[in-house]
């Protein structure tokens, strides 16, 4: 039987959307609702590969994401980036004048703080999944409470959209990675992206000189996030993207960075998909 593809959330959360389009229309998933359920599920054999969200356009990267993957030793192997639409939806009947409490995934909520700003007596509440908010509403047949979710959950669960689009800026984009304990499989794609983890001294210039090894062998860096690393205070690991055309050169700027940084790993070569 053809395993899973675990996703955060349920049919009709964004992560679902992404599997749909990364896979196929109707890939089979395996719903968690958490990051961390997910990455357990990877490494547990439940899953053979995983879709996860790391950064947004508007609120920025989910940083324990970086950890997840770093603490369980998993291999990015592809990328997916989707424009998010997010839309305020209830049981069909109810008024914006009615509603008392919004629930939905702390990202969906952050990417939507400007519209919530003209409404302060909405109660804003964190849960696990904006589709899953959307479906319990429905079962529940709640009155006085919204969703923030995709055009998608509220024709799944029969929910009205009482404001559509309601994310801060209208360029609203997700990146999400596609994650596996396995290295990628060549499978005849191009690889010309690499994200790579490492460990620098505190000590002046150590940045710049990763930096110009990146220039000196054509790599182009799409993205660096530092982490702090919690055994040692103060002190900073490094999660940074590349994009290159030679893999060749890569590999060479790989041997030098391994002498220069500490703890480098490569987290996973796949191909670009920013157009
Ligand atoms: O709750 C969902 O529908 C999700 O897929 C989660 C998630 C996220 O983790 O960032 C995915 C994309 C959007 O940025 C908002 C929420």
């Amino acid at each position: 039987m053809e395993r899973k593809i675990a996703i955060q959330g349920i049919q009709g959360s964004f992560h679902h959307l992404v599997a749909q389009q990364y896979y196929r229309e109707d890939v089979p998933v395996l719903e968690c609702m958490s990051f961390a359920e997910l990455t357990k599920s990877l490494v547990n054999g439940n899953a053979s590969e995983g879709v996860m969200a790391i950064e947004n356009s508007i609120a920025g990267s989910i940083l324990p994401n970086y950890a997840l993957i770093d603490e369980n030793k998993l291999q990015v192997v592809g990328e997916h980036y989707i424009p998010i639409d997010m839309n305020l939806m209830v049981l069909p009947g109810q008024k914006l004048e009615d509603i008392k409490k919004v629930y939905s995934h702390p990202m969906a909520l952050l990417q939507c703080k400007e519209f919530f700003k003209q409404y302060p007596h909405i109660k804003l509440i964190e849960d696990a999944d904006t589709a899953e908010v959307a479906r319990r509403i429905a079962e529940k047949e709640s009155h006085k409470i919204a969703a923030v979710a995709s055009k998608a959950a509220a024709k799944l669960f029969g929910l009205d959209i009482l404001a559509e689009s309601i994310h801060t800026k209208k360029s609203n984009a997700t990146r999400f990675l596609i994650i596996s304990t396995k290295k990628k499989e060549p499978n005849g794609d191009i690889i010309d992206k690499a994200s790579l983890k490492f460990e620098l001294e505190s000590k002046r210039g150590s940045l710049v000189s990763v930096l110009n090894i990146l220039r000196d062998f054509n790599l182009d860096m799409t993205k660096i996030q530092s982490m702090p690393i919690i055994e040692s205070p103060w002190k900073y690991s490094f999660f940074i993207d590349v994009t290159f055309d030679n893999y060749e050169e890569f590999l060479k700027a790989v041997g030098i960075l391994e002498v220069m940084t500490e703890q480098l790993t490569i987290l996973g070569t796949y191909k670009n998909s920013l157009i």
